[in-house]
């Protein structure tokens, strides 16, 4: 526990990774983008692209989850310079907190101010559909109450103050700028706003939980996503944060249903054209 609770990384190797992607590529993005599981492929509709695999990446953790492809890509859309996360790292892949979100205070370094995130969640509120877009309005860190946040340990001053504000998370110009990109796209029937909580993961809830979490306010359940967003509000960066509804979670002791991640990934492909051009829209209008 004592390793958990103090391992985490140097000021100095943020700035070294900083420093050597910045010089593979003269693009300096405003807009950083974390693709969820299957979302990936949204990096691929970037201009002028400079594609960097994680394993040359100094310090960079790699990706071993399928769906998440493990490369940075550098580019623009619509002449707006952009980074994109090809591929996360989650807790369950056996991840310090601290290597899970060791890309945001990168992207921070490189003169980010804007980080975008996407994953592939559960629904618990009744009322969505597989398919359905859910743009994040508040969370409900589970891993965090648990005593597990990226901010544990000593707190670096450069990045942030020591109790950041975590009210204002989600930043509600950003969520109205894509509420008025998705009703342009006509996507507005498949879009929702909620509170998205996260659980460590790997395994899928059990149904007396899938009540809980319901119980206590989450409209959508998933594996990653609160840190980053927590250590991004740390240093600065404005969040908009979206979840694919892949599965509907299973909350009835007589459903046959399994929450399994073939469905997740089918559902990501599914919606991964819809996804795309929202998030494309969105980095143009706010890059
Ligand atoms: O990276 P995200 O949060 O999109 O991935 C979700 C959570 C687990 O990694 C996986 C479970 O199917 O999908
Ligand atoms: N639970 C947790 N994480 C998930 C789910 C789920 O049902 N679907 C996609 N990621």
């Amino acid at each position: 526990m004592y390793h958990m609770l103090h391992f985490c990384y140097a000021f100095e190797d943020y700035k070294e990774t900083a420093d050597w992607l910045l010089a593979q590529t003269e693009l300096r993005p405003k807009v950083a983008v974390i693709c969820g599981s299957g979302l990936g492929a949204f990096a691929e509709l970037l201009e002028n692209q400079t594609a960097i695999p994680y394993k040359d990446i100094p310090h960079f953790p790699q990706s071993t989850v399928q769906g998440h492809a493990g490369r940075l890509v550098f580019g623009e859309f619509d002449g707006k310079p952009c980074v994109c996360m090809q591929g996360r790292f989650h807790f369950y892949e056996g991840y310090h907190i601290s290597k899970v979100t060791f890309p945001v205070r990168v992207f921070h370094l490189l003169g980010v101010q804007t980080l975008i995130v996407t994953n592939a969640a559960g629904g618990l509120n009744q009322d969505y559909k597989v398919g359905d877009i859910m743009f994040i309005k508040d969370h409900l860190n589970i891993p965090g109450m648990a005593g597990l946040n990226p901010l544990g340990g000593l707190n670096e001053e450069r990045f942030g103050v020591r109790f950041p504000c975590m009210s204002d998370a989600y930043d509600k110009d950003i969520c109205s700028i894509a509420m008025e990109t998705a009703k342009e796209l006509g996507y507005a029937p498949f879009i929702q706003q909620g509170v998205y909580t996260m659980v460590a993961g790997p395994s899928y809830e059990t149904i007396a939980e899938c009540n809980m979490l319901r119980m206590l306010g989450a409209d959508a359940v998933g594996m990653s996503t609160i840190p980053e967003v927590i250590l991004a509000r740390h240093c600065g960066l404005r969040v908009f944060g979206l979840s694919l509804i892949t599965n509907k979670v299973v909350k009835d002791y007589d459903s046959h249903e399994k929450a399994n991640h073939e469905e997740v990934l089918r559902t990501s492909q599914h919606r991964a054209e819809n996804l795309q051009n929202l998030v494309s829209c969105l980095v143009a209008k706010i890059g």
